[in-house]
């Protein structure tokens, strides 16, 4: 499996969610890092059909890490769709945390030992400690990663619902448990710099990528090149 480099801070890489192999083609060649295989038309983890997952990995051949959403279902329902993904070759499975208690996380990881990113929405976080509650949660479960994104789509971006400070909490708890991080959540090519100033090992983008910056709308290869140079950017003025 590639190696996405987990919790290290100074190089945030790219993910980027595609609905075929021809976005995943498209991404890739913009120079995405992470290809993420998603269903947009499904809301913020909708999946895509295993034999459709199967296609981009092969799309993908090996030359980025790849990742798929198994759905939207939390604790034992999702497990089958797990496992059914892990079937795929992709490299990690995304689920969401929601309301599972830590056997039914635990259970779910090990459908797919090392393979399993729990997603975290930034809606749910009502205290302030949650999200980095979470990440120690999903380490003792056995997740390799976690992630914040954002549940609407309607274009409300994750800085507008978290703070630097919780986002920055929540990534030094998943580095202090080695859990790979990533935040997402309609975000711009604006938020790049404030965001990896963060640290995440990742981040994540779809509807800012796309035609009109609409998510249902076909990935741009332009503006995903766009995201890349501003993450190479960011890179620079860390490195000085
Ligand atoms: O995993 C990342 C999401 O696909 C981001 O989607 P979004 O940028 O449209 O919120």
């Amino acid at each position: 499996m590639p190696d996405i480099e987990p919790t290290s801070p100074a190089r945030p890489r790219l993910l980027v969610s595609v609905r075929g192999p021809d976005e995943a083609l498209t991404a890739l060649r913009a120079g995405a890092d992470l290809i993420d295989a998603k269903d947009p038309e499904r809301g913020a983890l909708g999946a895509l059909a295993p034999e459709t997952v199967r296609a981009i990995v092969a799309e993908v051949g090996g030359r980025a890490v790849t990742s798929a959403v198994a759905g939207d279902g939390t604790g034992t329902g999702i497990a089958a769709a797990i496992a059914a993904m892990a079937a795929t070759g992709v490299d990690f499975i995304k689920i969401a945390v929601g309301a599972a208690d830590d056997a039914a996380l635990a259970e779910a990881a090990a459908r797919a030992p090392g393979r399993v990113i729990g997603v975290l929405f930034a809606e749910d976080g009502v205290t302030d400690g949650w999200a980095a509650h979470s990440a120690l949660r999903l380490a003792a479960a056995g997740f390799a990663g976690a992630m914040i994104d954002t549940r609407g789509k309607s274009g409300i971006a994750l800085p507008a619902l978290m703070t630097a400070t919780q986002l920055a909490a929540f990534v030094a708890r998943c580095r202090a448990h080695g859990l790979m991080s990533g935040l997402a959540g309609s975000l711009g090519l604006a938020d790049i710099p404030a965001l990896s100033g963060l640290g995440p090992d990742y981040l994540g983008f779809r509807g800012g990528l796309c035609r009109g910056g609409n998510r249902r709308e076909a990935l741009d290869g332009a503006r995903v090149a766009q995201a890349v140079a501003a993450m190479r950017t960011g890179l620079r003025a860390d490195a000085a």
